[in-house]
């Protein structure tokens, strides 16, 4: 049987994550989500005529003789006066920023061009009729369809839905995905450490990951080795997220506990022509989708980039999945091993003219070069040598 391509996989993962159900949710938690239904403005913006500057509303036609002229104060209009009385010829009103201009007003003065004074103003400037007036829907005109079906909500955005007075917004709402890392070797940072145990990674490296794709991580502290205790430790969230997501156990070892525990379920156990990542297993568990990751480290994380980011993004909405890509040229030469598609880590600056340096070497193993790296770097299957200064494309992960 030809390995799955990591294409194929992509599209596996994608469909079995599947789309999130659109909720009204409040503006509070739509940071980042994708809007699912337009929205038109239930008002306009400005909602009224009103001042761009403190100083006096006026007839601009009182200002048209000679300079400066004195005329009686009426009334004082600071932002949020509901109840403003109309402007007399011949008089001003004081009016603050924002506040309502009063009919019979044309124009305001501002109090730099004045004595500001409260009971008789001296104006000493002339200002345009409808000088000074941020007019009604200005902004936004009521029924403008303002924020359209699959906008991503930035932080103008939400803005611009609190200043239309909406308090929820129709959205896809984020994935719950359980992180769950295998492994009996490891142990929980922070606790000491004996000979031949390590200390668990992927399980924030996953959690973290999953929170910066806009889902939320439920973090299942790891499992031994042991396909019961597996059972029993998913068993209390499977009602409760929408994805499991776990790492280790799925290659060819004696104590493979997740694919012991999920190969009589409806879980695919498959290699990928990929390195790092290649065995990977997919499917569904009690009707809940789950991604087997592998549990080396570099290629959990890489499988995550490489298939689960955009199935989570694209569960939520987003059209875009895809990390920004860009052609470079690979400073040193590499290796890449036959019919695998290579991710290599490397350093990406494209200020240095395109170049991409590799971090490390292609080990598995080698998380500190992941850390240090910002970009993967896609070396094809069908390439198994590049000389330093060939074409590659790069994945920029920040
Ligand atoms: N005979 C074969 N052996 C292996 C094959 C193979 O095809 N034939 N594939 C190799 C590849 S490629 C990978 S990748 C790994 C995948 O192994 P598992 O998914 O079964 O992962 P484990 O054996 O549980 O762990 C691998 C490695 O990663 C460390 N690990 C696991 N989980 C964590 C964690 N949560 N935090 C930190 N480190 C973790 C674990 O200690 C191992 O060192 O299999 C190869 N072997
Ligand atoms: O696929 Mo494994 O991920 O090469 O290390």
């Amino acid at each position: 049987m030809s390995p799955t391509t990591v294409a194929e996989h992509r599209q596996r993962v994608a469909e079995l994550v599947g789309l999130m159900p659109v909720l009204h949710q409040p503006l509070d938690e739509c940071l980042g989500l994708v809007l699912a239904a337009d929205v038109l403005a239930p008002l306009p913006l400005p909602p009224f005529d009103n001042s761009a500057m403190d100083g006096y509303a006026v007839r601009a036609a009182d200002l048209a003789g000679q300079l400066p002229v004195r005329l009686p104060v009426a009334d004082d209009i600071p932002a949020g006066r509901t109840d403003v009385r109309a402007l007399e010829p011949g008089t001003v009103q004081r009016i603050m920023t924002g506040a309502p201009v009063p009919p019979g007003a044309d124009a305001v003065v501002q109090v730099e061009l004045t004595d500001a004074g409260t009971e008789i103003v001296t104006i000493t400037g002339r200002v345009e009729a409808g000088g000074n007036i941020r007019t009604a829907g200005d902004d936004v005109r009521e029924g403008d369809p303002v924020l359209t079906a699959g906008t991503v909500l930035n932080p103008s955005r939400l803005g611009l839905a609190s200043a239309l007075g909406l308090a929820e917004l129709p959205v896809r709402r984020r994935p719950r995905v359980l992180v769950l890392s295998t492994g009996s070797e490891l142990v929980e940072p922070g606790e000491p450490l004996a000979p031949g145990q390590i200390y668990e990674s992927n399980g924030m490296m996953l959690a973290s990951a999953v929170r910066d794709a806009g889902g939320i991580a439920v973090r299942l502290r790891f499992v031994p080795d042991d396909v019961e205790e597996f059972h029993r430790a998913l068993a209390p969230y499977l009602g409760s997220v929408d994805v499991v997501l776990t790492s280790g156990g799925v290659s060819a070892g004696a104590y493979e506990v997740v694919k012991d525990a999920l190969a009589s379920h409806d879980v695919r156990f498959t290699k990928v022509a990929m390195q790092p990542g290649g065995p990977q297993g997919s499917g569904t568990y009690e009707g809940l989708p789950v991604l087997a990751l592998p549990g080396n480290p570099v290629s959990a994380q890489v499988s995550f980039e490489v298939f689960v980011r955009p199935a989570l993004l694209a569960s939520m909405g987003h059209a875009q999945v895809e990390r920004p890509v860009a052609r470079a040229t690979v400073s040193t030469s590499l290796t890449s091993p036959v019919g695998k598609t290579q991710f290599r880590r490397g350093l990406y600056d494209p200020s240095s003219g395109q170049v991409v340096t590799p971090v490390g070497g292609p080990g598995s193993h080698l998380l500190s070069a992941l850390a240090m790296s910002n970009c993967l770097i896609e070396v094809p299957a069908d390439v198994t040598e590049l000389a330093a200064g060939a074409e590659v494309t790069v994945r920029y992960l920040q």
